[in-house]
This record gives C-alpha cells, structure tokens and sequence, in this order.
C-alpha cells in the first residue's frame, strides 16, 4: 500500500527499535517481561495529527512510504529508538528547597522527625503558601523542561503543598497551565490530604477535604476550568490513618477521579489492602506493603508504583520488586521528584530499579513506559510504539537501548532528541570531543 499523503517525521533505519509491546497490551507482568518486542534496522513514521502511522523494518517502510513527503526526516542509523519515558509520581510545584534538610538526613535525622519537628512537607508548605502562582509556574516549567531533557514525555503531577483550598487550587491551576501550554503530557493529581494541616486531627482534615474541597474541585472541574485526574492521600503512621484514607479516596472517587495514593512507605498501614478494595488505580511507594497485600493488588491490577529514589535518599528498605513481579503485580516506576528527593531522571530511576531493587533492565523499561501510563490510566495512548498510538518517541545515540540504563547519570549525553505528540522538543546537538 503506498502512502501519498504529507507526515510530520520519517525515523528511519534505528539500529533498535523498542517497541515495548506489540499486541496493545494495556501493561505487563510476568513472563511477558521476560522478552520485549525489539526491531533491528527499523523505521517509524509519525503523522502530523501527532499520532504514529507506521513502524516496521526499515526496507518495508521504505517502500510503504515511497511516494510520501516528510516535513523532517531523521537518520537515526546506529542509534535507537524508544517510547518516551513516564514518570508515574512527582511533587512538581512548590517553593523553597531543602537542602539544608538533606544535611540533617546525611547526619543521621530520618524523614518522620523533621516532618514531626515541622520541616519536611511543612516547610515546603509555608514556603509554597507565600509564592506567587506566576512563580511557581515559572519554576514548575523549568522543572518540566529538565524532565523533558531526561526523556520523559508523561508526567504525574501532584498538589500537596497547599492543604489549605485556596493553595491546593494554585497549584492545580499551575498543573493546568503547563498541561495547556508545554509539550509535555502531564496527569494531574489533586494531593490535599498529603499532611495533616497545623491546629487539625487527620480526622478533621478528611472533614474538610471531603466537605469543602473536592465540591470546589467538582465545579471547577464540570465548568471545565481545571482537570484533575486522581486522588492522592499520604496513608502512614502520624499522618493519614486508615479510616480517613478511606473517607477521602471514596469520596474523590465518587466525583470520578482515579485513586493513585502513597501507602505502606514507612509503616506496614494495610494501604495495599485497602487499594485493592476501593479499585484504586496505583499505589506508591509500598516498602512496608505485606503479603496479602501484594497478593491483592496483583488480583485487583492495581499497579504498584516503586519509587527508587526515595528508599535510596532515606536509606529505606528497598520496595520488594521482585516478590511483587513474581506475584504478578503491575510494577510502575516514578522519580518522586519533590524537595526532600530530587532527582528529574528517569533513567536513574531505571538504574536504582535494576541495581537496588533487583529489577532487570527489561522490567525497569516497561515500568518506566507502558506500566507507569497504565498507572494513569494513559495505557491506551502512551508507554510503546504501535500504530495508532501518540508519536512520544525518544531517540538515544547508541546502537543498543539499554545503555540508557546501564550509563549511571549518562541520559545528558546519551539522549539526542525527545520528541512529543510527533514534535521535536529537545535537540540535544552538544558534541563530544576534547
Ligand atoms: N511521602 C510522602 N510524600 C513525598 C515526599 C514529599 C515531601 O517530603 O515533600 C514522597 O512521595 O516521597
Ligand atoms: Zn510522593
């Protein structure tokens, strides 16, 4: 069949292709990741609706697309071809950094002390009450642009450092604004229960999240104004118990948001269990999750979104990956980009994955990019390259794709172009040489 019409962009000639899957399978587990569908000496064409036309080997395309006119055509011989990295869990939007926090951590203080001391998410929340909307997204952007830069093309996005409405709707709009403006895929998460407010029993909070905020979420979200894709809770020990966890994820529920919510990080708190059972979407974090509730989520498909990052800057137990796997869970990966763990990349995250966590490279690929979309419920759209799907591609200038993983902080270099719903957002033309 030849093609007449104009596209947006030929990649011809990938010494390696990685489709991630191949049979539109919404996710991955078990022994479907054992082998990822790889093409050698491939070609994919992206339409200018920003959609992928066709991918295949590159003498077959070639001929396909004979008659065809690109607007850019990319030679991408010993190089290889990737979805675009999805980053299932990020605190994106605040002001004032902890550094200062990270020393005292290096000295020996653990998270919950200094959150109980009134630093950690309290600190970042003075500081993000005072900042200015067009400050947060000035930095918001900035930091979106050096995520873009590390690959990803989707990315989770929480409030969280408001809890009172009025800052939890700032950030949300922020959220917004990006999602209308920049070319990057963003799902929105409102997180006003991520803390329980000074001067509040975690009770009270539930009260007035379920009372006050998510009806303002509702009509800002029915006028269209602002859309918000999940609900968060920070379910642990001194912060949000069980039972408010519930009340408030059934509650967002019931206005039609996905539940995506931190459980079991530093205490086993039966947030698996309780995921499972409301048909939660994802949970993150999960270093203290039991085995039963492994056993729900894998039953329930709720993915499990590990965030390798964290356990490494806490000195956490490592999340149980492998048990997870074996039990046939949906495992994701995020970066948890936030004040207290701050890391943009990806493929570090991969890395620590595969190294910490005892992830294989394939595992951590495919948690990285179909997995983590199906943890936003974006499976159907993004995280692999298939016809049909958005054309969120990255490009990486090596001839075999795992060097995105094994080069330790080597994604600067490594990653030549990003590429969003068919458009070139980053170029990386920095050249090598002494
Ligand atoms: N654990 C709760 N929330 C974040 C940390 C947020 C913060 O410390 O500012 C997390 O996922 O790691
Ligand atoms: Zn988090």
């Amino acid at each position: 069949m030849a093609e007449h019409e104009p596209f947006a962009l030929w990649l011809r000639n990938a010494a390696q292709l990685v489709q991630v899957c191949s049979k539109r399978e919404l996710y991955l587990r078990g022994d479907e990741l054992q082998r990822l569908p790889v093409l050698h000496n491939a070609s994919l064409v992206l339409g200018r609706d920003g959609y992928i036309k066709a991918v295949g080997p590159a003498d077959a395309i070639q001929t396909q697309f004979s008659n065809a006119s690109f607007d850019k055509i990319i030679d991408c011989s010993g190089m290889c071809v990737l979805p675009g990295l999805v980053d299932a869990h990020t605190h994106p939007v605040w002001a004032g950094d902890r550094v200062h926090e990270f020393a005292m951590k290096l000295a020996g203080a653990t998270y919950m002390e200094i959150h109980e001391a009134g630093g950690g998410i309290h600190y970042t929340v003075e500081h993000t009450r005072n900042a200015l909307e067009e400050e947060l997204f000035s930095s918001f952007q900035h930091r979106l642009l050096r995520m873009l830069r590390a690959g990803t093309t989707l990315v989770e996005c929480k409030s969280g450092y408001g809890l009172a409405l009025e800052t939890e709707l700032k950030m949300l709009r922020v959220i917004e604004r990006a999602r209308r403006e920049l070319d990057i895929g963003v799902s929105s998460t409102y997180c006003g229960a991520h803390s329980v407010p000074k001067g509040k029993t975690a009770s009270e909070a539930a009260d007035d999240i379920i009372n006050n905020h998510l009806p303002k979420l509702n009509d800002l979200m029915q006028s269209g104004d602002l859309r918000v894709d999940n609900i968060d809770v920070f379910c642990e020990k001194g912060v949000f118990d069980l039972n408010s966890t519930r009340r408030i994820l059934q509650a967002g529920k019931d206005i039609g948001l996905q539940i995506n919510f931190h459980g079991d990080e530093l205490h086993p708190m039966n947030s698996a269990e309780l995921g499972a059972e409301l048909g939660a979407q994802a949970i993150s974090h999960l270093e203290e999750i039991s085995d039963k509730g492994i056993e729900a989520m894998g039953s329930a498909k709720c993915a499990a979104v590990l965030l390798p990052t964290t356990a490494y800057i806490l000195r956490l137990n490592q999340p149980r990956a492998r048990d997870m796997l074996k039990a046939g869970v949906i495992v994701a990966l995020g970066s948890d980009f936030n004040p207290n763990a701050y890391c943009y990349a990806m493929p570090m995250v991969m890395h620590l994955a595969c190294t910490n966590m005892k992830m294989s490279m394939n595992e951590a690929l495919a948690a990285a990019t179909i997995n983590a979309a199906y943890s936003l419920g974006k499976s159907q759209s993004h995280g692999s390259l298939e016809v049909g799907k958005q054309g969120d591609v990255i490009i990486i200038n090596s001839s075999r794709w795992e060097h995105l993983i094994y080069q330790f902080g080597g994604h600067q270099e490594l990653i030549k172009y990003v590429i969003v719903k068919g458009k070139i957002v980053y170029q990386n033309d920095r050249v090598l040489s002494f």
